[in-house]
This record gives C-alpha cells, sequence and structure tokens, in this order.
C-alpha cells in the first residue's frame, strides 16, 4: 500500500482439498476470503504480495508465470465463480456471446451444436433463457450471478472456486444452485465455495474452514461443525449462534484492521475466554488455533 504500509489480507491459510470434496470457507466480511480465491487464480493487484504453496496437477500457482496461468489454469483448471459477477463479465457482449465463447475456448462443442450448448450451459444455473440476448447491464444483480455461475461451470474444472455464488438469489435458487454446484464435485471435482449462507454450506459441504482476520482458524468435518459436538473456535461457536434459528445472539465487536492486526490472538478482544495466554498467536493444531478451543469429543 502507499506509504510502505502492509495490509495483512491472508496470513495464514493451509487446507487440502480432494476430488469430489466441496470445502465451504465461511468468515466474515473483510476476512481475506476472496483475496485467497484470488490467490489461487493469479488474480492479485500487481503490488499483493505471496508466500507459501498451492499446488494443482504439480503447478504452484502462487509462482506459475501468466502464460501458465492463463492457458493451462484459469478457467481448465480452476474455474471461478466470481463475488462481483458484474465486474467480470465483458459489458459489450450478451451472455449467449460469452456462455458460447466459453464453450469454443474450454470445449470440444462442434460449431452446429454451439447454440443448445449455450442454452444447456444457462439452463445448468437456472440462467432464464429468455435474457441470453441480454447484456451484463440489462441483468439484475441474482441473474447475473447466474450467468457468471453458468460460465463457471462449463470448463468442468477440477477444481472451482464460487465466491458468494448465491448472493441476491431467493431460498429455492439458492438451493438450486447450491445442488448443481455440489453435482460438480459429485462428478469427481473439487470445491472451494465461500459463502456468508452457513445455510447453504450446510447443504453443500463435506468440510467447513472459517476464516478470522486473514487466518483459517478451524477446520472440521462439516457434520461435526454443524451438529454434534459442534465448532470448536471460540468465533465459530458464535458465527453459528448468532444465527436466527439458533441463538439469534451477534458476536460483540468488530474484527480488527488487517492493516493492524493486534500481537497475539485477532480474535482475543471479542472473546469470552480469553485470558493472558491469548497474548500469543495460537498455532493452527488438530483442526482449530485457539488456546482454548473445544475438546474433542473422543471416541
Ligand atoms: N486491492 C486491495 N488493496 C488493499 N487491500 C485490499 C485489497 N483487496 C482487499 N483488500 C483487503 O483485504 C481484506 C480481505 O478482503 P477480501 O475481499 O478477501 O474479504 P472477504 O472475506 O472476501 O470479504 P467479503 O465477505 O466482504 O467478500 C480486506 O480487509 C480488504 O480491505
Ligand atoms: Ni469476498
Amino acid at each position: 500500500m502507499r506509504g510502505g504500509r502492509h495490509v495483512a489480507a491472508v496470513s495464514g491459510a493451509s487446507f487440502d482439498l480432494v476430488a469430489g470434496e466441496c470445502l465451504a470457507l465461511v468468515g466474515e466480511s473483510g476476512c481475506g476470503k476472496s483475496v485467497l480465491a484470488s490467490a489461487l487464480l493469479g488474480l492479485l493487484p500487481g503490488n499483493a504480495q505471496t508466500a507459501g504453496t498451492a499446488t494443482i496437477d504439480g503447478i504452484d500457482l502462487l509462482t506459475a508465470g501468466e502464460r501458465t496461468l492463463a492457458r493451462t489454469v484459469r478457467g481448465r483448471r480452476v474455474g471461478l465463480v466470481p463475488q462481483s459477477p458484474a465486474a467480470h463479465l465483458t459489458p459489450v457482449r450478451t451472455v449467449r456471446a460469452q456462455l458460447e465463447e466459453t464453450l469454443r475456448e474450454l470445449t470440444t462443442t462442434p460449431r452446429a451444436a454451439l447454440r443448445a450448448a449455450a442454452v444447456a450451459a444457462a439452463e445448468r444455473a437456472a440462467f432464464p433463457p429468455a435474457l441470453l440476448d441480454h447484456y451484463p447491464h440489462e441483468l439484475s444483480g441474482g441473474q447475473a450471478q447466474r450467468a457468471a455461475t453458468a460460465l463457471a461451470l462449463i470448463g468442468d474444472a477440477p477444481l472451482l472456486l464460487a465466491d458468494e455464488p448465491t448472493t441476491g438469489l431467493d431460498r429455492d435458487l439458492v438451493d438450486r444452485t447450491v445442488d448443481e454446484l455440489r453435482r460438480h464435485a459429485d462428478d469427481g471435482r473439487a470445491l472451494l465455495m465461500i459463502t456468508h449462507d452457513l445455510a447453504a454450506a450446510e447443504r453443500i459441504a463435506d468440510r467447513v474452514a472459517v476464516m478470522y482476520a486473514g487466518r483459517i482458524v478451524e477446520l472440521s468435518r462439516a457434520d461435526r461443525f454443524f451438529g454434534d459436538p459442534g465448532p470448536r473456535h471460540p468465533y465459530a461457536r458464535g458465527l453459528l449462534a448468532a444465527l436466527p434459528e439458533r441463538d439469534f445472539t451477534p458476536i460483540p465487536g468488530m474484527p480488527p484492521e488487517l492493516g493492524a492486526l493486534p500481537d497475539g490472538c485477532a480474535f482475543a478482544a471479542r472473546c469470552d475466554r480469553a485470558d493472558d495466554t491469548c497474548g500469543a498467536v495460537p498455532r493452527f493444531e488438530d483442526g482449530v488455533a485457539c488456546h482454548h478451543s473445544e475438546e474433542t469429543v473422543r471416541a
């Protein structure tokens, strides 16, 4: 940033994803979810610095050159449902033109079959066929979202990053979209789904990663996270307790500025379990980064 300032947008994220699996990445606005997704696609701003590794098919996504990323990664190995479809769709071309172009680039669909394939691709994401000849600015937010999802599904990439793919959709459309994304995983591909919608996460995910202030602080099996014994990190417990259908009790306070993270545990200031030990950053161990996490239930 200007003045030599740094923002630690993502400072600790370690996870794997296997074919056929869906990992839901959740956490408060601004915690670093989209930056993580952008890093995996080589789409960070030019002044961003990365460290570590992120491997798919032997390619390190964090160090791969632009040519490799453009020719073999984006759309082909790693698909993206962008968080802001309005900013990603080409404004001067209709949805149909963009679907057909993507089909031409990423599939072997014969020319004569492109039109029908574009309609089928739209239907897969519940995009209304009647709107295919609309330009992006002629779509509602939820319609643009579905157009972006349709485009992202075309390449059948082994890893799909879906960044808030259900924003602006009504519940039945949320469920349809989530089920379509789940099918993508069930076909033997991996899905990283970023979402604020914990109900959608519960519906789709095999595992849940919880991010707070740029770090993954918990990584759990979804059935244990949403069911018994529940989350283990106090922040994750707070996220669930905030749901209207649970306690409807928000977590007090606000997340810290990522440009000025406190020493020690970033959640301590909001945590009712915090004590002196929280002055040291908790290591991520056994699926959780907390000095006072809930015990794992032993078999
Ligand atoms: N280009 C940028 N320059 C500087 N800081 C940035 C930039 N992009 C993102 N950030 C900062 O990085 C942090 C993480 O942003 P990110 O978009 O990943 O959040 P998010 O978890 O996806 O939030 P949301 O749920 O609102 O989409 C934010 O604090 C943001 O201010
Ligand atoms: Ni985001």
